[in-house]
């Protein structure tokens, strides 16, 4: 399993010009796992999560990508791992120390969707009530689905009535100037679910 890819701590106490305080991955806070098939946008998001835009052409994730965010006297650690087959396996190794899972979806590729379901219900097994956050990523894109059609092609009714779950369409572009409040909002919703608790 490759190493850290990249790894920022990133101070969100400072509204507008956050700063990459390290490279180092600090003391293990509290996790946010941030998975996704794939290309489905998890690592755009989390720049966009720590920055509020996207400045930069973004690679495909080979191993892990980890962001801390620290927010007065809370650490948060959002971790993605690739989408790609070979790591797939990953996944469900780091469900334990999740306190929230954040599952991105490429809403513009329908095709992908029963993939996406399936792996996504074959992770929620493991854990009945871990808090689930699906971004519904790409809504910018001719094509992408609705809120509602992702809600019902993930048959996300099935996932469990003890965790708390949430539907959030986003999309993120490089170049776009403005902080990105949909995704703002979606990063902030996470962290207040992290401060609540299960
Ligand atoms: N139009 C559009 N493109 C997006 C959006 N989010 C991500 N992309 C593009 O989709 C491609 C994949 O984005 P990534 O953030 O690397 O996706 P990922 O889920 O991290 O992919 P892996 O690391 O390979 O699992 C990139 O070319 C992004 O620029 C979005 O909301 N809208
Ligand atoms: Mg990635």
């Amino acid at each position: 399993m490759p190493g850290f890819r990249e790894t920022a701590v990133v101070g969100l106490t400072v509204a507008k010009a956050p700063t990459v305080v390290t490279n180092e991955v600090k003391a293990p806070g509290k996790q946010v796992l941030v998975l996704g098939l794939e290309g489905a946008g998890k690592t755009s998001l989390l720049h966009c999560f720590a920055t509020g835009t996207l400045e930069q052409d973004v690679a495909p994730t080979q191993g892990f990508n980890a962001v801390s965010i620290n927010r007065e006297d809370l650490q948060i650690e959002f971790l993605e791992i690739g989408g790609t087959k070979n790591l797939q396996p990953y996944w469900k190794r780091y469900m334990g120390k999740a306190m929230v899972l954040v599952y991105v979806v490429d809403s513009s590729d329908a095709a992908l969707f029963p993939l996406a379901k399936k792996s996504l219900h074959a992770l929620l097994e493991t854990d009945f009530d871990l808090p689930l956050v699906v971004l519904a990523n790409k809504q910018d894109k001719q094509g992408a689905c609705s809120i509602t059609t992702l809600y019902e092609a993930l048959a996300l009714e099935e996932v469990g009535d003890r965790r708390k779950l949430f539907l959030i369409g986003t999309h993120v572009r490089k170049g776009d100037t403005e902080p990105n409040t949909a995704v703002q909002d979606a990063r902030d919703l996470i962290i207040q679910i992290v401060q609540d608790g299960r």
